[in-house]
């Protein structure tokens, strides 16, 4: 039984993969996922310089996941830039480069970087962080997507991934694969946290988190189903040489076997990683060979896509 996946010319011996943003800040923390059993790992989104990001109490885990509004602390680009140079291809593990600029022209400016680094693996541009006041998920402006897109592509040769927020109407699963589907890109990764919830304790009748008078993006259970639906939806709806990376409410082989069902290639774990650590590499791997095995499946390939309806 295999769980190795391809996306564009990279090869994944393991599809597991941790989310951006979750235990992956530091090298010795990406050090630590490419150790485990993960098929690589995802670099903490970067911003052109390092970031202290926002006040704490800035996340905050629940009985069915978190919310978090960090604010995008990071060491800069160059930092991850450094370790994804190294790092990328060694003993068969990709090293995942993600970046979310503050403004369309900083996502330009750290893409040049890039394209005239040495790296030589996946850049994945986050266009769905809900945590900078003031500021709205690109990926809800389907119009600045398709400038960020037209922009970065006029320079930009190396594989470009694109980390999307969650999508809630058949209108939208429509207007962002129309853009999606004009341009080269590698893959899109589905779902973003849930931004802008509010989890609110009522012992001591007050919000949980700082910034932005408590709400901030969930992960988790609370958002399973809607990052199944945004797989499914968009796999349906854009050309085969995008692939999917399934990103949401993933803690156990089923969740996993779930996500492939509905189009993934590869998945990554943010807030149950954030609960296990790398033990949860490996344990949900022994859990998706299991359910493999009992239903005759040898590889994902065999059940990739293949979501049933009533008819
Ligand atoms: O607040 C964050 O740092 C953050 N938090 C998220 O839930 N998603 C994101 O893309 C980001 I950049």
């Amino acid at each position: 039984i295999s769980l190795a996946s391809q996306i564009g010319d990279y090869q994944f011996d393991n599809l597991l993969l941790n989310a951006a943003g979750v235990r992956c800040a530091s090298t010795d923390e990406l050090d630590k996922i490419l150790d485990s059993d993960a098929g690589g790992c995802v670099t903490k989104s970067a911003t052109p310089e390092p970031r202290k990001g926002n006040e704490s109490p800035r996340m905050k885990a629940t009985s069915m996941g978190c919310i978090n509004s960090m604010g995008l602390p990071n060491h800069g680009l160059d930092y991850y830039l450094k370790f994804a140079e190294t790092n990328q291809g060694k003993s068969g593990k990709q090293v995942v480069l993600s970046v979310a600029g503050l403004s369309i022209k900083q996502n330009i400016e750290m893409l040049k970087k890039i394209q005239e680094s040495s790296f030589a693996g996946l850049t994945e541009l986050n266009l769905s962080c809900p945590n900078i006041a003031g500021k709205s998920q690109v990926g809800y402006d389907f119009e600045a997507v398709r400038d960020v897109l037209t922009s970065a592509f006029s320079f930009f040769k190396k594989p470009l991934g694109l980390k999307l927020p969650p999508y809630f109407d058949f209108n939208q699963f429509d207007g962002i694969a129309e853009v999606l589907n004009d341009f080269p890109v590698t893959y899109i990764n589905s779902i973003n946290s849930i931004g802008n919830g509010l989890v609110v304790d009522p012992d001591t009748e007050s919000v949980v988190i700082k910034p932005k008078g408590g709400f901030g993006g969930l992960g988790g259970d609370y958002v399973k189903p809607t990052a199944l639906a945004n797989v499914r939806a968009l796999r349906l709806r854009l050309k085969p040489e995008i692939s999917i990376i399934g990103t949401g409410g993933i803690k156990s082989g089923k969740d996993v076997f779930e996500h492939v069902l509905c189009g993934a290639s590869l998945v990554q774990i943010g807030t149950a990683f954030g609960f296990d650590g790398t033990p949860i590499f490996e344990r949900i791997s022994k859990e998706l060979k299991e359910i493999m095995a009992e239903k005759g499946y040898h590889t994902l390939a065999d059940f990739r896509g293949k979501l049933k309806t009533i008819d």
